[in-house]
């Protein structure tokens, strides 16, 4: 366990607005992550040329003192040890509450690693306030103002300190899944029922990109990593509308999944919009699975909706295709067990030579038609690359291929490469290139 550093404290002292500070993104992350109860979240941080992990324990929403004193029990039974610095958070504009002596209590034991942070010190005129909370017993108090950013580089100046390492170790291995679809269809309360149970093992990692938060998840000994963007704080002066904006943060997901979801509304059957979002799934050659959730409402059978969601979504014909309630839960596990069959297809990577006798045999099969007269061949074909798995053919014409051709081409590789879930990506090169 190396460079750990976790902040704690109760509801609204800002430690959301610190962590983000720290992380050091603008309109980083996590107002609130949509439903999902966060017990917790880590991203990678830097400061001084060393790097950490800081933790935001921010689930801390009691109803009750009761409730909130064994929430902070489980995060110092869970958290503390771990930790090489405890930010303790308070909040001084607010002045001393009951709860920080509370919290104080439990982190006694730990003082020697404990920085007593008083936050919203935002002038020189509430510095007065400050001293009250050395009644707390901590003996290295920083005042700060987390959303103006002062005082915080004093407090990371004494952070790393505390730090024996100078790196950190983060995983970030598994498949990579984005859910899309347009509001409502039920996306969160998918993901929700994706990570319920003991499904989460890891917690979420910021920082990664821009502005995505990525959840690691196991199911089965598989690895998944949730691409999240809805958790992602908009820039405060948008000037563009709602939809393009979502459509923005569609795409910035669907680019960093492996696999998407496309995720229809089964009472309503796939919509424009639906096909829209399909096809940036299909032009930027992603695994995808169809969910069509709210089947408990749907007026069509799964045999029937399926018919036409094949109709309306044609070009999405490699993606299977899952039926589910998410508010019960429903088709979860399908859900997921076909999300890591597409990974696999999407991963495969096949020999030139298998490669060779599958393009021959669907030249033999049915050639392009004669380009000018001539008989179009191909010299050589071979796997450039996986995710998406990408087939090279040269050829004598080119511009023979016609995306019609294609089309049926890509078709029959899929069966011989057996490559059914996934999509192919076709190269035509002529033999000069
Ligand atoms: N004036 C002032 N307000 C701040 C400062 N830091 C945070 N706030 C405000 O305090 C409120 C709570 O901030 P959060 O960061 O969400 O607090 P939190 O401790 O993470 O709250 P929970 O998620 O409920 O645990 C927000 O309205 C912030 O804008 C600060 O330095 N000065
Ligand atoms: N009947 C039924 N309702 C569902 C199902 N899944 C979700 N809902 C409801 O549909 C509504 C929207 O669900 P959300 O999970 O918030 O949808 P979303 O796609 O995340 O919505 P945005 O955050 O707006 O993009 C909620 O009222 C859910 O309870 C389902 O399988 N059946």
């Amino acid at each position: 366990m190396s460079n750990r550093v976790v902040i704690i404290g109760r509801p609204n002292v800002g430690k959301s607005t610190l962590f983000n500070r720290i992380i050091g993104k603008r309109y980083a992350i996590v107002e609130d992550y949509p439903g999902v109860t966060r017990d917790k979240i880590e991203a990678k941080a830097e400061w001084a040329g060393k790097e950490f992990i800081i933790v935001d324990t921010g689930g801390l929403v009691p109803e009750t003192k009761d409730e909130l004193i064994r929430e902070v029990k489980k995060v110092v039974e869970q958290e503390i040890p771990k930790a090489d610095v405890i930010l303790f958070v308070v909040d001084g504009k607010e002045g001393l509450n009951p709860l920080d002596q509370e919290i104080a209590k439990y982190l006694y034991p730990y003082a020697d690693k404990v920085l007593l942070v008083v936050n919203k010190i935002d002038n020189l005129r509430q510095e007065k306030n400050v001293a009250e909370f050395y009644t707390l017993g901590f003996e290295k108090i920083f005042p700060i103002s987390a959303q103006h950013g002062k005082g915080v580089g004093e407090l990371l100046d004494e952070v790393v300190k505390y730090l024996k390492e100078e790196k950190v170790e983060t995983v970030e291995e598994g498949i990579k899944v984005a859910f899309i679809g347009r509001p409502n269809v039920g996306k969160s309360s998918l993901v929700n029922a994706i990570l319920k149970d003991e499904r989460v093992i890891v917690s979420p990692i910021a920082g990664t990109t821009r502005d995505a938060i990525e959840i690691p998840f196991r199911w089965k000994d598989k690895n998944f990593i949730l691409i999240d963007t809805a958790g992602v704080r908009r820039p405060s002066n948008v000037e563009y509308g709602i939809e393009f904006y979502s459509v923005g943060r569609s795409l910035k997901a669907i680019d960093l999944a492996d696999v998407c979801c496309l995720v229809i509304d089964a009472s309503e059957g796939p919509t424009r919009q639906d096909k829209r979002l399909g096809g940036l799934i299909e032009r930027r050659y992603k695994g995808c699975v169809i969910v069509a959730n709210k089947m408990d409402i749907s007026p069509w059978s799964e045999e029937e909706l399926e018919g036409i969601i094949r109709k309306e979504l044609f070009f999405l014909d490699f993606a299977p295709i899952v039926f589910t309630v998410a508010t019960k839960g429903k088709g979860v596990e399908e859900l997921l067990n076909w999300i890591d069959v597409v990974y696999k297809d999407y991963t495969k990577q096949h020999k030139t030579s298998f490669v060779n006798r599958a393009v021959h045999k669907i030249l033999s099969e049915k050639p392009p038609p004669r380009y000018r007269g001539k008989e179009v061949k191909v010299y050589y074909a071979f796997q450039e690359s996986t995710k998406p798995p990408t087939i090279v053919l040269i050829t004598n014409y080119p511009d023979a291929w016609k995306e019609n051709y294609k089309r049926f081409f890509i078709k029959k590789l899929r069966e011989y490469l057996n490559i059914k879930y996934a999509p192919i990506k076709l190269v035509i090169k002529g033999r000069e290139d």
